[in-house]
């Protein structure tokens, strides 16, 4: 380590992200509209938003926000506007933000996220990992979710002895693992809900799910949303690089391109390890291509030239990207936040 932090002071690691001029318009697909109306409709029965994010990105409050103010019918309200009085005098539902995946994020700047959630009114939080056997802060949400219930009016469902919960989120970022984990862990029950490794998985709307037996507690998943517009294409790409987005709508070549200059802005440098490079490198072709080469991802073809034929070695680039997001994904690369 001692030897990467010579070589940090040596090395010139990019400071700003060359998007190309690319548009993130054309990474969100359109049948996102058809799930926010349905859950809207369903609003009524349900007690309380559970929102759940991927901890390594913390500006994930902004999308957080986006997503409610959409959700809500609010849009013409600025975020900065989101205040308590706003909160009760539009009668937003009771609200629990979940950062999850925080096996994968990193936990020094847990106290930093919530003072910056709690600054923009943001107080009921908790972190998570859903694909640990026994979570301890699972075994919270229950009792939290009573008080935040408790704590507000319910309305036309003052009358009903169970509780509902509505689970939103952008793809990919573990609803149905919080419901399985939730049954795991207060029903000894096994899975109820689909869970996968790429964006969109659950694609039937509004699944009652019960998760608790006392209090009597169901949960509705729903299918991943994204915020209706997203502020910048880096945001975009923070999203697509934590498996929000199909890879290819994005394209894996600059997903890994900005991968490689995250780990590097945050002296992350488990990679030249993992991969056999000599040194970190700002250089994605370079890096890839010694991926390619140490994974054996590489295509022999044949090349004419002027004095005849002959075989080249051709590392699979794609191929190499890929592995590189997916170790990145799976936390090989270490518990890095992107913000
Ligand atoms: N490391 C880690 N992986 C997780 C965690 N929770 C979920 N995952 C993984 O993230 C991927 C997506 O999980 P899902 O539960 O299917 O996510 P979803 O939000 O329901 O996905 P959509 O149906 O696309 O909206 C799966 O590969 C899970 O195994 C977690 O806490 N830690």
């Amino acid at each position: 380590m001692k030897l990467y932090q010579a070589l940090r002071n040596v090395a010139k690691f990019r400071t700003v992200f060359d998007f190309g001029g690319r548009d993130v318009a054309h990474w969100f697909p359109g049948h996102m509209a058809k799930g926010l109306k349905q859950m809207r409709a369903n609003m009524k029965n349900v007690d309380c938003i559970v929102e759940i994010h991927d901890a390594r990105i913390s500006f994930c409050l902004f999308v957080c926000l986006r997503i409610c103010v959409f959700f809500f019918n609010i849009r013409q309200i600025p975020f900065s506007g989101r205040n308590p009085v706003f909160h009760e005098t539009l009668d937003v539902k009771p609200h629990l933000l979940i950062l999850n995946k925080m096996d994968l994020a990193d936990v020094s700047n847990k106290q930093r996220i919530l003072k910056k959630l709690e600054k923009n009114g943001v107080r009921n939080v908790l972190f998570t990992d859903c694909l640990k056997q026994r979570d301890d802060s699972i075994k919270k949400l229950v009792p939290m979710v009573m008080d935040i219930i408790k704590s507000h009016p319910r309305f036309n469902r003052d009358e009903n002895v169970d509780y509902c919960l509505m689970v939103i989120g952008v793809p990919n970022v573990g609803k149905s693992s919080l419901i399985n984990s939730l049954r795991r862990t207060n029903l000894k029950k096994g899975r109820a809900s689909r869970v996968g490794g790429e964006p969109g998985i659950t694609r039937a709307v509004l699944t009652k799910i019960q998760v608790c037996e006392r209090p009597i507690m169901y949960l509705l998943d729903t299918p991943g949303v994204l915020p209706p517009k997203i502020e910048s294409v880096e945001t975009g790409m923070k999203l697509a690089l934590c498996g929000t987005i199909l890879d290819h709508l994005v394209g894996e070549d600059i997903i890994a391109d900005y991968l490689l200059y995250s780990l590097n802005r945050q002296e992350k440098f488990s990679y030249v390890e993992k991969y056999n490079l000599e040194k970190p490198s700002d250089d994605i072709q370079q890096v890839l291509k010694r991926i390619a080469v140490k994974l054996g991802k590489t295509q022999r073809v044949k090349a004419i030239t002027g004095v005849g034929n002959i075989t080249i070695t051709l590392p699979n680039y794609t191929a190499a990207a890929y592995d590189f997001i997916r170790a990145f994904r799976k936390g090989e690369l270490g518990r890095v936040m992107l913000d």
